[in-house]
C-alpha cells in the first residue's frame, strides 16, 4: 500500500492506495468520531461489495445503515440525494455520523454534497470503485448534483477525511468504465506532465489489461498530481481549473445528449481532442501534437470524435460552464503536451471551425470543409 497526503490550510487527510483496503479497519474507524455509519452505494456495487465493508465494520462495534441508489448519472439529481437525507433521518443519525461512499463518481459526488448539507456537515469518508474515481473524484472535495442543464451545478466544495482506493475492486469493472477513467488519467499527463503522458503511450496496453503495478502507478501518479493541485488552490481561484481540461466541451456533450448516454470519461476524451484541436487551430499546438493525443486517446478505447450538437447547442450549453467569468467562456488549452493553460477570447469563429470540422490552418484561419 502507499499513502499519500492532500494538506489544505484548514485539514489534511490521507489518500490509501492499494489491494485489498475495504476491510481494512484499521484506516477507516481512527476516521469515525461516533461509532455511527452510513454506506452509500448503489444497485450494482451493493451485491460486489457492500456486505464485506458493512461486516467489517459491525464486527468493530459500529452501526451501518446501507443506502442504495439506483445506478447511474442519469440519477446525479436532487430526488436521489433526498433519499439519502431520507435514510439519515428515519435512522436519527447525528451530525457525528460518517457517510462513507462506496461507488464511482456518481455514488462520491452525491454522498458528498449529502454529507456537506446534512446538519450542515458530517463527516464523510470516500471509497472509489471505479478507475475514474480513483484517480479523480474522490480526490479534492468537489462534490455535487447535476441540473439539465448542467452538469454539476448545485454542489459544494467539501473535503473527505479519508479516501481508500483499493485497486483489487477495479478487478469487477466492466472495460467500457476503465476506459472512461482513462480518459481522466490521460488529463493529467496531458496538463501538467509531458513525462507521465509518454509513460502512458508505452504503458496503454497494460493499463486495458489492467496490469496491477501499470495501474497502481497511473493512480499514484495522478493522485499526487491532483492532490498537489488541489492543496494550492482548494476552491477554483486560479490553476485547479486546469483540471478540467476536456470539460468546457465534455459537459456540454454529457447535458446535450442527456445525462448518461456519453460515460463522463467518454465526454472528457472527445472533448480532450476538441480543446487539443482548438489549441492548434490558434497555433499553440503542432499537428503532430494533436495526433499523438488523439492516438494515446483511441488506444485507451475512448472516442475521440465529438458528436454533433450543432454550434448553437454547442455554444449554449458551454455558456453554462463554471469557468464563465462576465459572460465570457474560458478554455482550458494547450502549448504543448504537459503545458495547459487558462485561456479567454478564443474567437468564436475558431470554435465554429472546430466544432464543425473544419480544417484549421493556424493563428485562427480556416479552411472550407
Ligand atoms: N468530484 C470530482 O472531482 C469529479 C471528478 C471526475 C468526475 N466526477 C464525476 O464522476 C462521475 C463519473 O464517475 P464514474 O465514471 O465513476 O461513473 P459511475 O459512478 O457512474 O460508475 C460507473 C459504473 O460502474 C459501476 N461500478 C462502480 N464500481 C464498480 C466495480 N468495482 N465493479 C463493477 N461496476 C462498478 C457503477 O455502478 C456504474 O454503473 C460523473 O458524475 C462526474 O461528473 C467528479
Ligand atoms: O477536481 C476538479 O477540480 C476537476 O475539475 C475534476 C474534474 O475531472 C471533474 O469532472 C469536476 O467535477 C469538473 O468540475 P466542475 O466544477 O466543472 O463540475
Ligand atoms: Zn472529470
Amino acid at each position: 500500500m502507499i499513502t499519500l497526503d492532500l494538506v489544505l490550510p484548514d485539514t489534511a487527510y490521507p489518500i490509501h492506495i492499494g489491494r485489498h483496503l475495504l476491510t481494512r479497519t484499521d484506516l477507516l474507524c481512527p476516521h469515525l468520531p461516533i461509532h455511527d455509519a452510513v454506506i452509500v452505494t448503489n444497485t450494482t456495487v451493493a451485491p460486489l461489495y457492500l456486505a464485506p465493508l458493512q461486516s467489517a465494520l459491525e464486527a468493530n462495534g459500529v452501526r451501518v445503515t446501507p443506502v442504495i441508489l439506483p445506478d447511474g448519472e442519469a440519477y446525479k439529481t436532487s430526488e436521489t440525494l433526498n433519499l439519502i437525507y431520507d435514510a439519515l433521518l428515519q435512522r436519527h443519525c447525528e451530525r457525528k455520523t460518517t457517510l462513507i461512499a462506496l461507488g464511482g463518481g456518481v455514488v462520491g459526488d452525491m454522498t458528498g454534497f449529502a454529507a456537506a448539507t446534512y446538519q450542515r456537515g458530517a463527516p464523510f469518508i470516500q471509497i472509489p470503485t471505479t478507475l475514474l474515481a480513483q484517480v479523480d473524484s474522490s480526490v479534492g472535495g468537489k462534490t455535487a448534483i447535476n441540473h439539465p442543464l448542467g452538469k454539476n451545478m448545485i454542489g459544494a466544495f467539501y473535503q473527505p477525511r479519508v479516501v481508500l482506493a483499493d485497486l483489487a475492486l477495479l478487478d469487477t469493472l466492466p472495460e467500457r468504465e476503465l476506459s472512461a477513467g482513462l480518459a481522466e488519467v490521460i488529463k493529467y499527463g496531458l496538463l501538467g506532465n509531458a513525462e507521465f503522458f509518454q509513460w502512458l503511450e508505452t504503458h496503454m496496453p497494460a493499463l486495458r489489461t489492467r496490469d496491477m503495478g501499470a495501474l497502481q502507478e497511473a493512480v499514484r501518479v495522478a493522485c499526487r498530481m491532483k492532490a498537489d493541485i488541489v492543496a494550492a488552490d482548494e476552491r477554483e481561484t486560479g490553476q485547479r481549473a486546469l483540471l478540467n481540461l476536456g470539460h468546457t466541451f465534455g459537459h456540454a456533450i454529457e447535458a446535450g445528449l442527456g445525462y448518461g448516454a456519453w460515460l463522463h470519461g467518454e465526454a472528457v476524451a472527445a472533448g480532450m481532442v476538441l480543446a487539443a484541436e482548438t489549441s492548434a487551430a490558434l497555433g499553440w499546438l503542432s499537428p503532430r501534437e494533436v495526433d499523438r493525443i488523439t492516438a494515446l486517446i483511441a488506444a485507451a478505447g475512448l472516442p475521440v470524435t465529438a458528436p454533433d450538437l450543432g454550434v448553437n447547442t454547442w455554444l449554449e450549453l458551454m455558456a453554462h460552464d463554471k469557468k464563465v467569468e462576465a459572460g465570457k467562456l474560458r478554455f482550458v488549452l494547450l502549448h504543448g503536451i504537459g503545458d495547459a493553460r487558462i485561456e479567454s477570447g478564443v474567437p468564436t469563429s475558431v470554435l465554429e471551425a472546430v466544432l464543425t470540422g473544419r480544417r484549421i490552418t493556424g493563428r485562427g484561419r480556416t479552411t472550407p470543409a
